[in-house]
């Protein structure tokens, strides 16, 4: 798809809603080295807090980052602060993903909201369907979308598939002593791993695009595109290991989403969807998708293979989602 139309984005004021959070953390930050105004709405610090949490608020307070602490059920003061700002990101995760309807409401009063981005950053949830976990999960963000667009906000969403840092270290371990590696399924379906500092900053670009109102933007790298065999031997040639491959079949697979007890039977459903039914390529873009690559083609993103690089040498910490 050709790019048209200006890519130089404005700088605006931007909100952060889960700027603590896994994938707000490097919104924040690519917010700040994008140079735009950054305001993070986080919950109060308080005793209980974890050190991350707190180390997170100083961080982001040298940076230049204005944290507005409050709660997501506080009306006036989420208002108060949209008359502040020009855009707002959301990355809360699934638990809090109904919770958005506070700032859907608060935007409607405020009434100066430019963009709204509602957290997503996943698979493309109105193309495909999902084992009932996964798809329990993903109803809440479509729910979301259904109000925004009922709200006559101006929007973008975003399908931005694996996180590449997250996933890497799901699959490989490199934290972990070991001789294999897991499988899920014959491992030959093509998945997406796209890194997360580009993910941010593309999202930075996203929010601030004319060209991006009231679209979905799907961030589909080609150079990062690959099946789990391929990524396996890649890294079995840069580590200059060779791992035993267990492969967990797809059967297993759907037997767990429905014998585990939900949240616990979620992930399953989601390494059905990514590594057995390739869900991140399953779609064909339409006509008025726009595709974030060729949107900024002059971007040069972290590649699967550069990703590896990092990790040879200093492999980000592991996360894990909740649901
Ligand atoms: C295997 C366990 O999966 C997860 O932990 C969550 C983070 C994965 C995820 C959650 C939601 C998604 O839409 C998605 O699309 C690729 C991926």
């Amino acid at each position: 798809k050709e790019a048209t139309g200006s890519a130089e984005e404005t700088k605006t004021k931007t909100l952060i809603f889960g700027g603590t959070g896994y994938l707000g953390t490097y919104i924040v930050k690519a917010s700040i080295k994008l140079r735009h105004q950054t305001f993070v709405y986080a919950r109060p610090i308080t005793p209980q807090s974890s050190p991350h949490k707190i180390n997170l608020h100083h961080e982001f307070q040298s940076l230049g980052v204005t944290i507005i602490e409050g709660e997501l059920d506080e009306h006036e003061k989420i208002v108060a602060t949209l008359h502040r700002v020009d855009v707002v990101i959301s990355s809360l995760p699934f638990p809090q993903v109904p919770d958005q309807i506070h700032i859907i409401e608060a935007i409607k009063v405020a009434g100066n909201i430019k963009r709204f981005i509602p957290s997503e950053f996943g698979v493309e949830e109105d193309r495909l369907s999902f084992l009932p976990p996964f798809e329990a999960c993903l109803d809440k963000k479509r729910k979301i979308r259904r109000e925004v667009e009922a709200s006559g906000i101006p929007y973008t969403y975003i399908s931005a598939n694996c996180f590449g840092a997250y996933f890497l270290n799901y699959l490989l371990r490199p934290h972990e002593e070991h001789e294999d590696v897991i499988v899920y399924g014959s491992g030959e379906a093509k998945v997406l791993f796209n890194y997360e500092e580009d993910i941010a900053e593309y999202t930075i670009k996203v929010a601030n695009d004319p060209r991006t109102c009231n679209k979905i933007v799907i961030y589909q790298m080609p150079m990062n595109i690959l099946s789990q065999m391929e990524l396996i031997s890649l890294w079995q040639s840069k580590t200059g290991r060779s791992f035993r491959k267990i492969h967990v079949p797809e059967e297993e697979l759907v037997k767990l989403t429905e014998t585990l007890p939900f949240p616990d039977n979620v992930p399953a459903s989601i390494l059905y969807s990514i590594f057995v039914k390739g869900d991140c390529l399953n779609y064909e873009l339409r006509e008025d998708d726009l595709e974030a690559s060729c949107l900024y083609p002059d971007y040069k993103y972290t590649t699967v293979d550069q990703l590896l690089d990092v990790f040879l040498v200093d492999p980000p910490k592991p996360a894990r989602a909740t649901f």
